[in-house]
């Protein structure tokens, strides 16, 4: 359970760091199976733009059960539910593995901004659980944060670039002008979120941010779990995206009750 110190950081802020939720046998056991999914060929991988690293690989819950119980751990499910004050269903996972030497920028953006065009999500009751799994350092591409940024409703000053999910570029697609994050970053300034695999740093839908590239000569690998209040479901559009990507599966999430590392076989 979370302090009231630590919703009110949240509600301040934007964000929250959990240092160590996560055991080293469990942190081993998810990276390995992370790795096996970066290196399956399917159509919930998202390459780098050289077209041979691995990007992003998106609904990882619905391709092995160990994250599917990642999704009801009460360590990663009870703070989101805490910090939207809201029973929660799956929006989307996501695994991002930043490659050595190669793994690229994400620009800064407000998720909320991508799924409210990209998906039809009404407002920006949702969060990420992001779960390291690798150290995260100042040098393999931690995440930036505007602290406070998520009270900024950036609809007009954020611009449509490019259609397409499976673009490598789509971290770009949705860009704030520089003259708004300029004036953002002047006002609350900038932060750097890195630290020991195992912890979460949890993030307002509407946060901005952002994350360098992995300038390092190790991987800096995270497991993303977007939260969304049930309340605030997707609403019908056409050409939705696929459901590995933007779930309409508005099921309200419940703790599970197994260990995490239980029956991780095949
Ligand atoms: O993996 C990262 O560093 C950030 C990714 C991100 O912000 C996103 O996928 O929305
Ligand atoms: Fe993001």
């Amino acid at each position: 359970m979370l302090t009231d110190a630590q919703i009110k950081e949240f509600d301040e802020q934007g964000y929250l760091y959990l240092p160590d939720l996560f055991t080293e046998e469990e942190v081993t056991e998810l990276f390995s199976r992370a790795t096996a999914l970066k290196e399956s060929d399917s159509p919930h991988r998202v390459m780098e733009r050289d077209g041979e690293l691995v990007r992003a690989v998106y609904g990882v819950h619905l391709l092995h059960p160990v994250f599917e119980r990642l999704t009801r751990d009460a360590r990663a499910l009870e703070p989101a539910r805490e910090l939207l004050r809201s029973d929660v269903y799956i929006h989307q996972t996501q695994l991002n593995p930043k490659a050595p030497f190669k793994g690229d920028v994400w620009e800064w953006h407000q998720d909320f901004l991508y799924w409210h065009r990209d998906d039809g999500m009404p407002g920006p009751q949702v969060l990420s659980v992001a779960v390291f799994l690798d150290d995260v350092t100042e040098f393999n591409g931690p995440i930036f944060i505007i602290p406070g940024s998520h009270t900024d409703q950036l609809h007009s000053e954020t611009s449509t670039y490019a259609e397409g999910w499976e673009s490598a570029a789509m971290g770009f697609r949705h860009r704030v002008d520089n003259e708004t994050l300029t004036s953002i970053m002047n006002r609350n300034g900038l932060v750097s979120k890195h630290g020991r695999k195992g912890s979460v740093l949890i993030f307002a839908g509407q946060v901005l941010h952002c994350s360098p590239p992995n300038l390092s000569a190790g991987d800096r690998t995270i497991l993303f779990i977007r939260y969304n209040a049930i309340d605030n479901a997707l609403e019908p559009i056409e050409n939705p995206r696929p459901e590995w990507v933007a779930s309409r599966d508005f099921q309200v999430v419940t703790a599970s009750d197994q260990p995490l590392l239980s029956e991780t076989a095949g």
